[in-house]
C-alpha cells in the first residue's frame, strides 16, 4: 500500500468488507477473496438497491424448476468461511449450533439463506446468506441495514411468505421447511403496511384475529378489551369505528395489538412506528415494551432511537449479512471509537480551520462541510475530550474566528452509518 504503516482510523472494518467480498464472486474473478489493493479504505456512499416492497403478501417461489432450485441452493451455500466473520458474529454461530432448548429460545435460526433468480440474465441476488440467531423468551431482537440488505426477506422467511434457498429456522421448536401450519399459530405480525378492513371496526379485526387464534368466549372478549385499552383505542368507544376513521397513528397501533393478540411466543414488527408522530410512537413503545415478557419479537426499524428503547440486541445486516451483533450499549462502545467534532467559523477560514484539526488529530476523518460548517470524526486512539478543549482555548490565538464548536462521543447512528458506508457500496451489484 502506498500509505506506509499508518492504518486509516476504520480499519477494523477492512477484514469486514473483505469477507462481504468473498463469497459474492466480484471484481477479482469468481469466489475470489481478496483484499483490496490500497491500505486506506475508501468510504463509499451507501446506494438504495431496493426495489421490491417489503410488505409484499406473496409467496414466492425460490424458482419454477427442481434443477433451478438446485443451482441456486449451491449458489446460496457458497457461504463464508468462518474463520473471516466477525468475533461477535462467529459467537452467535457457534452459541446457535449448540442451542437445544427451544422452550427458552423460541426463534433460532440456522444458516438461513435466500438467493432470488436473476431476472432478464441478470445473476440471481444472494438476498441473505447463512444467517444463524437465536432469540430468547422476553428478547427484542432489532434487525437494522440500509434499504435492500436482507431484512424483510428474513423476516419473510420465518413467517412462511418465503422459501429458504437453504438453511432453515426453528420457531417454538417447529421447523418453517415443513412445519408452517404449526407455526402459523405461534405467531403474529405486524407487516410494514397496514393490512386492514376499512369498514371493520378496530374491534371487530381484534374479534377476527382472537378466533383465529383458538380464543372464543369471555376470554376473546377479556383479550379484546385489554388489547384496546393497550393501545389506547378504548375510552371513547374509538374500538367501535370503522378503520377508515382511524388516523394514521390509531391504524399502525391497532396492527400492533392484531400482532399480540391471542398472546403469540413469537411476534415480528415490521417497521412498527413508521410514519407516526413523536408522541404516537412513544405511545406504541410503552405497548411493545409492556408485551415483551415472555415471548420473543423481532422488531425491523431504520429508527435508531426506536433500537435503543426497544431492543435488547441488535444485528447490523448489510448485503445480506449479520456484521454486526451485541446489545445497542455494547455495539456503540465497540464500534464508536471516535468522538464527533463539529466547528463553524467564517467561510474564507474554512481551509485554516481543517489545519487546525488536522494538527490536533492527524486521521481525523472530514464526513461534513457545507458553508463554513464542518464535521469530523476524530479517533479516540489519538484525541482525548481534554485535547480538544484545550485546542479549542488557543484556536483564538491561533486567528481562526470561531462562530460555534461542538464535540460528542460517537453514536448508534453514527456508529450504523460507518457500517453502512464503509460496507455497503459491496450492496449494489
Ligand atoms: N422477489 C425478489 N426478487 C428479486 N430480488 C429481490 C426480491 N425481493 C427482494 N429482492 C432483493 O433482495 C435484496 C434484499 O431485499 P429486502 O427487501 O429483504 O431488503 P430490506 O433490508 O428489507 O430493505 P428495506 O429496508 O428497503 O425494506 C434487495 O437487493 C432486493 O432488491
Amino acid at each position: 500500500s502506498g500509505t506506509g504503516n499508518r492504518r486509516h482510523p476504520l480499519f477494523f472494518l477492512e477484514p469486514l468488507r473483505n469477507w462481504l467480498s468473498g463469497g459474492k464472486g466480484g471484481k477479482g474473478g469468481k469466489g475470489s477473496r481478496q483484499p483490496r489493493a490500497s491500505g486506506e479504505l475508501q468510504l463509499p456512499t451507501i446506494k438504495s438497491s431496493s426495489v421490491v416492497s417489503s410488505s409484499s403478501m406473496l409467496r414466492v417461489a425460490a424458482t419454477s424448476s427442481a434443477a433451478g432450485k438446485a443451482a441456486l441452493t449451491a449458489a446460496a451455500a457458497g457461504g463464508v468461511p468462518p474463520a473471516e466473520e466477525p468475533d461477535d458474529v462467529a459467537e452467535e454461530r457457534a452459541r446457535v449450533e449448540g442451542l437445544n432448548a427451544y422452550e427458552a429460545h423460541p426463534i433460532v435460526v440456522r444458516q438461513l439463506n435466500k438467493t432470488y433468480p436473476g431476472l432478464d440474465g441478470q445473476p440471481p441476488k444472494l438476498a441473505v446468506r447463512t444467517l444463524n440467531l437465536g432469540i430468547e423468551r422476553g428478547e427484542c431482537f432489532g434487525l437494522l441495514g440500509p434499504n435492500g440488505a436482507g431484512k424483510s426477506t428474513s423476516i419473510n422467511m420465518m413467517v412462511g411468505l418465503l422459501e429458504p434457498s437453504a438453511g432453515t429456522a426453528l420457531i417454538g421448536g417447529y421447523d418453517i421447511t415443513h412445519d408452517m401450519d404449526a407455526i402459523y399459530s405461534l405467531m403474529g405480525v405486524c407487516p410494514q403496511h397496514d393490512l386492514l378492513w376499512e369498514t371493520l371496526t378496530g374491534r371487530q379485526h381484534l374479534l377476527f384475529y382472537g378466533r383465529l387464534k383458538g380464543l372464543t368466549g369471555p376470554a376473546l372478549e377479556a383479550a379484546v378489551e385489554s388489547s384496546l385499552r393497550a393501545v389506547n383505542l378504548w375510552s371513547g368507544k374509538v374500538g367501535d369505528k370503522q378503520a377508515r376513521q382511524y388516523s394514521g397513528g390509531m391504524k399502525r397501533r391497532l396492527s400492533v395489538a392484531i400482532s399480540f393478540t391471542g398472546n403469540p411466543l413469537v411476534v415480528y414488527l415490521d417497521e412498527p412506528s413508521t410514519g407516526l408522530d413523536p408522541a404516537s410512537r412513544r405511545n406504541l413503545w410503552d405497548v411493545v415494551k409492556a408485551n415483551k415478557r415472555d415471548r420473543a419479537i423481532v422488531l425491523t426499524t431504520h429508527s435508531m432511537e426506536e433500537a435503543e428503547m426497544l431492543c435488547d440486541r441488535l444485528g447490523i445486516f448489510v448485503d445480506g449479512r449479520l456484521v454486526c451483533i451485541g446489545n445497542p450499549k455494547e455495539i456503540t462502545s465497540r464500534y464508536g471509537g471516535f468522538l464527533v467534532f463539529t466547528i463553524t467559523v467564517p467561510a474564507e477560514q474554512e481551509a485554516a480551520a481543517r489545519q487546525l484539526v488536522a494538527a490536533m488529530s492527524p486521521n481525523a476523518r472530514l464526513t461534513y462541510s457545507v458553508g463554513g460548517t464542518l464535521k469530523f470524526e476524530l479517533p479516540t486512539a489519538e484525541v482525548s475530550l481534554s485535547r480538544v478543549f484545550a485546542t479549542m482555548a488557543g484556536s483564538r490565538a491561533a486567528g481562526l474566528a470561531v462562530l460555534d464548536w461542538g464535540v460528542a462521543n460517537a453514536t448508534l447512528e453514527e456508529v450504523f452509518i460507518l457500517f453502512a458506508r464503509a460496507i455497503g457500496a459491496k450492496a449494489g451489484d
